[in-house]
């Protein structure tokens, strides 16, 4: 039973995804309720309507970029969520292994596609003598996996994983598994669940059924333990500091909700050697269309910051829903948004922003967790 005097903290689950770790490392769980959802969305969802207290989704992958999902639920095109706000960031590093039933431990046929040409044997070798990178006309300098099998993989016929994770080991998957069928899952221990349901002895006595045990996920190795999965292969992601960040949410205050001018936090007035020093110690979201018949608009909006000496640090753009080949951008910049109308370059900006771009929404100011 949930300690209902908790506050509760959602996260996309379920238990043991990337995002649970990135939880964990954010909110105690002794005096949290931390609640898996299903999707991005149910984390939104949760703290517009207050169910949560906070909520934390992913943001973006240092190897494959932006969470599309997570943007788009910003860009709010359907405005379910207009209270919703960024009050924190954390960082995981991201270790993917490939989870799924070892052969040895049931007897599972191997996949056609993969079977002779990387059997337990040749995947163990490297990944150049069985030919997997050798270098064609069309691919003449094939980049090598980090790392190789550490079990036979050539009875896999079906990955699942979040669609986050494909882009992040797309060396491995294109030598060693090649034309396997994907599918995509809402999130990596999502996929880990899936593939522990099926089991090689589909829970017979007699040996279990023919078809049983083919699946395996991209997953992480807790995900691993906690589903009792074999690890096939670990560490395959593309790059050794593949890293993702992850924003905590917290719903807007009456007072924000009503105001675009309303604080962050509380903060009083400051000389220009505080206003600097907290520009590197927060980062501040805003998102913004621009009118695009006219030459220029964007390099306008984006003057406002450097005006105000802000310095970008991430920009994304996706449809702006609106019409054809019209884009929401998504700003990210150093510095807060603080108390009062005038105070602090951040709300100066924003004020500017609203003359020159077609729309913009705050969506939220924390603190910079790379600041040193
Ligand atoms: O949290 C998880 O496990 C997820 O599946 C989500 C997610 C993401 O969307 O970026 C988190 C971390 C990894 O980058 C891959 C997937």
């Amino acid at each position: 039973m949930a300690d209902e005097t908790k506050p509760v903290v959602t996260f996309l689950g379920p238990i043991a995804s990337y995002t649970h770790q990135a939880c964990l490392e954010t909110f105690a769980p002794e005096i949290h309720t931390l609640t898996p959802c299903i999707t991005i969305e149910d984390v939104f969802s949760s703290v517009q309507s207050s169910s949560a207290f906070r909520g934390i989704v992913p943001f973006e992958n240092s190897t494959n970029g932006s969470v599309v999902f997570t943007l788009d639920l910003f860009a709010d095109l359907a405005a379910k969520y207009p209270d919703i706000l960024v009050c924190g960031e954390s960082y995981i590093a991201v270790q993917h292994c490939l989870l799924g039933h070892d052969p040895r431990t049931f007897d599972i046929s191997p996949n056609p596609k993969l079977s002779g040409k990387i059997g337990l044997a040749s995947v163990i070798e490297s990944p150049l003598s069985s030919g997997a990178v050798t270098p064609t006309t069309k691919d003449p300098a094939p980049r090598k996996p980090r790392t190789a099998p550490i079990a036979d993989i050539s009875h896999i016929w079906k990955i699942y994983s979040h669609p986050q994770a494909w882009g992040q080991c797309k060396t491995f998957l294109d030598t060693y598994l090649k034309g396997v069928e994907r599918q995509d899952v809402s999130s990596t221990s999502r996929a880990a669940q899936l593939v522990a349901e099926d089991r090689a002895d589909g829970g017979r006595a007699d040996g279990g059924r023919a078809d049983g045990g083919r699946t395996a996920a991209i997953s992480s190795l807790i995900a691993a333990r906690m589903h009792g999965l074999d690890v096939l292969a670990k560490g395959i992601e593309d790059r050794s500091d593949n890293t993702t960040r992850f924003f905590v949410l917290r719903r807007a205050t009456p007072s924000e909700a009503t105001s675009m001018d309303a604080p962050a936090q509380q903060e009083t007035q400051s000389t220009d050697e505080d206003e600097k020093e907290r520009k590197e110690e927060f980062k501040t979201l805003v998102s913004f269309t621009v009118d695009h018949a006219n030459p220029g608009a964007l390099a306008h909006s984006l003057a406002v910051f450097e005006r105000y000496g802000l310095n970008l640090t991430s920009i994304n753009t996706r449809p702006s829903g609106v019409e054809n080949w019209n884009y929401s951008f998504f700003v990210e910049i150093k510095g807060r948004k603080m108390a009062g109308d005038e105070d602090g370059d951040v709300n100066k900006a924003l004020q500017e922003l609203g003359k020159v771009a077609r729309g913009y929404r705050w969506l939220g100011s924390w603190e910079n967790r790379l600041a040193s």
